[in-house]
């Protein structure tokens, strides 16, 4: 299961967070940010539309890695694979959140903010967890204290990242890669401004790798 997700954090150093509002945004939405050069993408699952988002953006998007965002409970997981997700992300992290995605056989970055919490599932085998919310529980210096006991551990933060702080994150040892939400602001979407969208994404993408 870890190989299952390093493939996809390392797949593109940026992971745009999409919130789709309507479901005929999902695909051009999808296929701006994959030609702007982040092919992985975030749907939250905080939208009506979110689970036929997943189903069209995979069927066709090309080049697209189509995860799963806010999976915050068991049927969330039931629901998101049965959408075809290839990937889960959550908030946060229980013992039954995780037990249901170690059923379901489809990797998750888990929400963790804390020592104690990566520890929990540094003993469950993870390696790549999610840092969340990135900014608002300490930034760049709580995963430079973290990375000194817990090396062993790759983040994903998110949360409060933008162009402007993403390279402090993604120069740190024990960063993987981040997300945001940043490059697939809801305006542009109701405007139809996917060219817009996709000067945004290769914006990050470039920022990443400068
Ligand atoms: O929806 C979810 O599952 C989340 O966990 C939260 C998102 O990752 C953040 O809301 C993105 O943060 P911003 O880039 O600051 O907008």
């Amino acid at each position: 299961m870890q190989s299952a997700i390093e493939r996809v954090v390392s797949a593109a150093p940026v992971v745009p967070v999409m919130v789709i509002e309507k479901l005929e945004h999902a695909v051009p939405l999808g296929r701006a940010l994959v030609a702007g050069g982040l092919p992985v993408l975030e749907i939250t699952l905080r939208t009506a539309c979110a689970l036929d988002a997943i189903k069209a953006i995979k069927a066709e998007v090309e080049g697209a890695i189509v995860g799963a965002g806010t999976v915050n409970t068991p049927a969330d997981v039931e629901r998101a694979a049965a959408a075809g997700s290839e990937f889960f992300v959550s908030p946060g992290s229980t013992p039954r959140l995780i037990d249901a995605v170690e059923a379901s056989g489809i990797p998750i970055l888990p929400g963790v903010n804390s020592p104690s919490e990566v520890m929990a599932l540094m003993e469950r085998g993870f390696k790549y967890l999610k840092f969340f919310p990135a900014e608002a529980a300490g930034g760049v210096p709580m995963l430079k204290s973290i990375g000194g006991p817990l090396p062993q551990v790759k983040f994903c933060p998110t949360g409060g990242v933008n162009l402007k702080n993403l390279q402090s994150y993604l120069s740190l040892p024990n960063v993987v890669c981040v997300g945001g939400s940043w490059m697939a602001p809801v305006d542009m979407m109701h405007a139809g401004d996917w060219a817009g969208i996709e000067k945004l994404a290769r914006e990050a993408r470039a920022a990443a790798e400068a």
